[in-house]
């Protein structure tokens, strides 16, 4: 059974360490010591505030599913001490510079950084931009304002322009974006909207190239503790985790 260090204690770390049924969550990192014992109790691990101490546990992947700042911080010595890592808060690579380097730390350690689907759909197969790149790569995301910590009486466009731009200015709402970028080879465009109306985080999708076209609209519940954050991310993360071993290995 594969055995996680999960780095990270909120919203997405709780379901993933409660919903775990073919892994073993070894250990838990939360910069918040009552976060980390919680979670620690709930799924049987050993909780801890500090990093040196949670790496020296017996583990052999890192879950991060805690901040754009976690991954620029721990990714690398992740990668150094023999461990792939997954990457829920993929906004950190959206640094030319950061990710090149992430990058060539795994390639010398022999190590993975995986970037999962998160909470949208068509990762896979949007790998073709790499060999075919698209001449179109829009999201469009709309979530209540709540989410995003505002409030608004009508629906409202709160950024138009490059995920490597939104996700400094919201590096909690459109890791998503990044993701697509990094999947199809090019910096996706972004539209951010709060909608008062809106009960889910909505991602639509729009992708134009040699292929065709695409629309696709995901219309996410939100996670139970954190309203930003689409349940589907969690859940993403564990059918990752249920298929690292998987001969068969389906999608692009
Ligand atoms: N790629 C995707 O599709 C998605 C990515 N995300 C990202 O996943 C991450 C986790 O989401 P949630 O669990 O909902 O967030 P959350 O806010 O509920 O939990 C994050 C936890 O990580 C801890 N943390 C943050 N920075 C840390 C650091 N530097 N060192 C140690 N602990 C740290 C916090 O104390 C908190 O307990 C967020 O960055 C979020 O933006 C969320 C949804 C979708
Ligand atoms: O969960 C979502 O809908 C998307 C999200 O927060 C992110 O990409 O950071």
């Amino acid at each position: 059974m594969i055995k996680i260090g999960l780095l990270g204690c909120g919203n997405v770390g709780h379901i993933i360490a409660t919903h775990a049924e073919s892994i073993r969550v070894a250990a838990v990192f939360d910069i918040l010591p009552g976060r980390a014992e919680e979670l620690a109790a709930l799924c049987h691990a050993r909780p801890y505030t500090d990093f040196d101490a949670f790496m020296r546990e017996d583990f052999s992947i890192v879950v991060e599913a805690a901040s754009v700042d976690a991954v620029r911080i721990y990714g690398e010595a992740v990668l150094r001490s023999g461990r792939d890592i997954i990457v829920l808060s993929g906004g950190a690579l959206a640094d030319d510079e950061f990710r090149e380097h992430l990058v060539e730390v795994a390639r010398e350690a022999g190590k993975k950084i995986r970037i999962p689907s998160g909470a949208i759909i068509g990762l896979d197969n949007l790998k073709i931009g790499q060999v075919s790149p698209p001449s179109r790569l829009l999201l469009r995301t709309t979530k209540p304002p709540a989410s995003l910590g505002m409030t608004a009486e009508a629906r409202t466009e709160i950024f138009k322009g490059l995920a490597h731009d939104c996700i400094k200015q919201y590096p909690k709402n459109i890791n998503v974006a990044v993701a697509l970028g990094l999947a199809a080879g090019r910096d996706a465009d972004v539209e951010l909207w709060v909608d008062p109306a809106a009960e889910r985080n909505i991602h639509e999708i729009f992708v134009e190239g040699d292929f065709g076209d695409i629309y696709v609209r995901v219309r996410n519940v939100p996670s139970p503790d954190n309203p930003a954050t689409s349940y589907m991310a969690a859940l993403s993360i564990l059918t990752l985790l249920k298929n690292l071993e998987n001969p068969l290995v389906v999608g692009t």
